[in-house]
């Protein structure tokens, strides 16, 4: 247990140390108010039973009944103040759990997301880490109230007679014993409960999403995925069912025995009070303590049961912090040339996490001046985008080095190397945000009073008529998801992608196959604005349509990882080789002949 006691309480004292001292505080209070409670009812039992007239008798008790009553309302008074503390305690963990996953994610090296275990420990921290995090900070919290409860009523018992104590824990420990049975079952099944819960979720959200909703029907698989989320969830069904039996004749069981410790009890309260060890009063306040004792043992073993539970979904999330933690990308570092003159690249080779068989690069070597305009070329999968990504840092090279301006990029600080890039991918985000801020999120720092860079960059990726055209401008939210939210076609989303790389700018311009889904006017656009960028700036394009590269300073052919052809669109065609062959395939399908294509 300690193992889901650890770590909640470590989120707690970050996330709300007041809040969580003043549950403890509250706590020790009401049990000691428990304890006195307890204390102050022998002697009204007392005063009660004894010899004399009703009257009389009620008059002596009257000042103790009324202390009585103001020790139940501080007591009161201690549980509203625990109430509210944990209110303010819950969200707060849940806030801070979530913000930690959050910056660990943000900070990891871009590789880890191609390792499949990091991704999936992060998906496993993300939706039920966090999510039990919170729920064992109630347990928590009710678990102090419940173990404060039971430590009051011993205290009093322990006060009233030494041997009332070993009779409150032969009544308890029986139910003790069966809440801890229960628990054990639980916990032994949960294993199987986990790994059944996720393949239902898998196809529930399979089921559920708008992404997979269109190829779901297209496909016909709807049978597929009903069959398979109901082979999973019958399985999971069964399982709960076979537990939640199991459960219960260990409950029936406990309730048997702790009926056998009361029993156990009263037969030695008795003989205690035959033997006068003990007054009638003190007798009935020992039956009210065990009574009371015992309902707040169940629910300390409830909780014990939940901390259980959740602690395997809390060490999951641990696990994941503290790994991601050691896979952050450095912070320091030299800080990158301002602008660039030479970047090269001497062997390198790279291969992505698990693929070492596989290499996506094989000693690569290529050196590009400030101010050309390169060309990456070749089939797909040929390790063009992957080169891209490592001459932008974002992967370091598994062999080999490169340079910018002589510094290894390895010794550069990650986030002055990004500052210096610009690199649209093929495959954009969709900010599920407003058009706005669809292109500022290029360069979100940067100061733009009237937006009229934003504006520029809009216009010249053709996204301005898109964004004119949606009901409410640039403030439209772009995203179904949400009421009055818009989405746009895969082209439009392009636009709004081209615009945002225009309006980050930086020396180094990465473009990967920005135009693929563009119609001819706004390709043209596109690369009519690229060629305005590439006055000043160092650009590498990656492209299957060659005829937009055959203005290139220099192209570079790739295949299987390695450049197999370079040099410029006319000295690759004389060499005849695979650029040449491509290009004119192309040629061929456009109906268009090599010199206009
Ligand atoms: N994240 C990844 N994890 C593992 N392997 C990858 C990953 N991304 C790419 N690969 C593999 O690396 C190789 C090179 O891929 P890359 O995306 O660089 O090719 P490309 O030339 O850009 O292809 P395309 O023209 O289809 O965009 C391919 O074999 C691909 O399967």
């Amino acid at each position: 247990m300690s193992l889901s006691i650890q770590p909640v309480l470590t989120v707690l004292r970050r996330a709300a140390p007041r809040s969580t001292l003043v549950v403890f505080g509250a706590q020790v209070l009401a049990g000691a108010a428990t304890a006195w409670g307890l204390l102050l009812t022998t002697s009204v039992l007392g005063q009660l039973l004894s010899g004399g007239p009703d009257v009389e008798r009620l008059r002596a008790a009257l000042p103790t009944l009324l202390l009585l009553g103001g020790v139940q309302l501080a007591r009161m008074g201690m549980e509203t103040a625990t109430s509210i503390a944990r209110a303010h305690l819950v969200p707060r963990v849940y806030r801070v759990a979530e913000e930690d996953l959050f910056r660990v994610s943000l900070q990891v090296e871009l590789s880890s997301f191609d390792d499949p275990g990091f991704y999936d420990q992060l998906h496993r921290a993300r939706d039920r880490g966090v999510m039990h995090l919170e729920g064992a900070t109630t347990c928590l919290v009710d678990a102090f109230r419940a173990a404060f409860s039971v430590g009051g009523a011993a205290l009093a018992l322990l006060w009233l007679h030494p041997l009332l104590l070993p009779i409150l824990v032969v009544a308890l420990l029986p139910e003790g014993w069966a809440a801890l049975h229960a628990a054990r079952l639980q916990y032994s099944g949960m294993a199987t409960t986990i790994s059944l819960t996720r393949q239902v979720h898998m196809m529930a959200e399979l089921a559920t999403q708008r992404e997979a909703a269109p190829e779901i029907r297209t496909n016909q698989a709807e049978d597929y995925v009903l069959s398979e989320y109901r082979r999973a969830a019958v399985a999971l069904q069964d399982h709960l069912v076979r537990m939640g039996v199991a459960e219960a004749r260990a409950t029936a069981f406990g309730r048997l025995l702790s009926g056998l410790g009361l029993v156990a009890t009263f037969v030695a309260l008795g003989m205690m009070l035959r033997a006068h060890w003990l007054d009638l009063a003190v007798a009935g306040t020992a039956v009210i303590a065990v009574r009371s004792a015992s309902t707040a043992l169940t629910q300390l073993m409830q909780m014990a049961h939940g901390l259980f539970e959740k602690g395997l979904y809390i060490s999951d999330y641990r696990e994941f912090i503290e790994q991601s933690s050691r896979r952050a990308r450095p912070a320091t570092g030299v800080k990158a040339p301002e602008n660039p003159q030479r970047i090269e690249l001497h062997g390198v080779g790279f291969h992505y996490p698990d693929r070492e068989d596989r290499p996506a690069l094989r000693d690569v070597s290529l050196t590009i001046d400030a101010g050309q305009s390169i060309a990456l070329v070749g089939e797909n999968g040929s390790g063009k985008t992957t080169l891209a990504k490592l001459i932008a840092g974002l992967y370091p090279p598994t062999s080999g080095r490169i340079t910018w301006d002589g510094v290894d990029l390895r010794d550069m600080a990650p986030d002055s190397l990004a500052d210096r890039v610009v690199m649209v991918l093929q495959d954009p985000i969709r900010w599920p945000r407003s058009a706005r801020d669809n292109v500022r999120l290029g360069r979100h720092q940067r100061v733009d009073p009237d937006a009229r860079v934003l504006h520029q960059a809009a216009e010249q990726a053709r996204a301005l008529e898109v964004i004119e055209s949606l009901p409410q401008g640039w403030e439209t939210l772009l995203s179904r998801q949400f009421r009055g939210g818009q989405d746009l076609s895969g082209g439009q989303w392009q636009r709004l992608a081209v615009a945002r790389g225009l309006y980050r700018d930086a020396p180094l311009v990465i473009w990967d196959e920005p135009t693929a889904p563009l119609d001819a006017r706004a390709e043209h656009a596109v690369y009519e604005s690229l060629r305005q960028m590439a006055r000043n700036r160092t650009v590498i394009l990656i492209t299957h349509r060659l005829a937009s590269v055959r203005n290139a300073d220099r192209i570079y052919f790739l295949e299987r990882g390695a450049i197999v052809e370079q040099g410029r669109h006319e000295e690759l065609m004389r060499l005849n080789g695979r650029y040449a062959e491509l290009y004119r395939l192309q040629t061929k399908l456009h109906g268009l002949d090599e010199d206009s294509a």
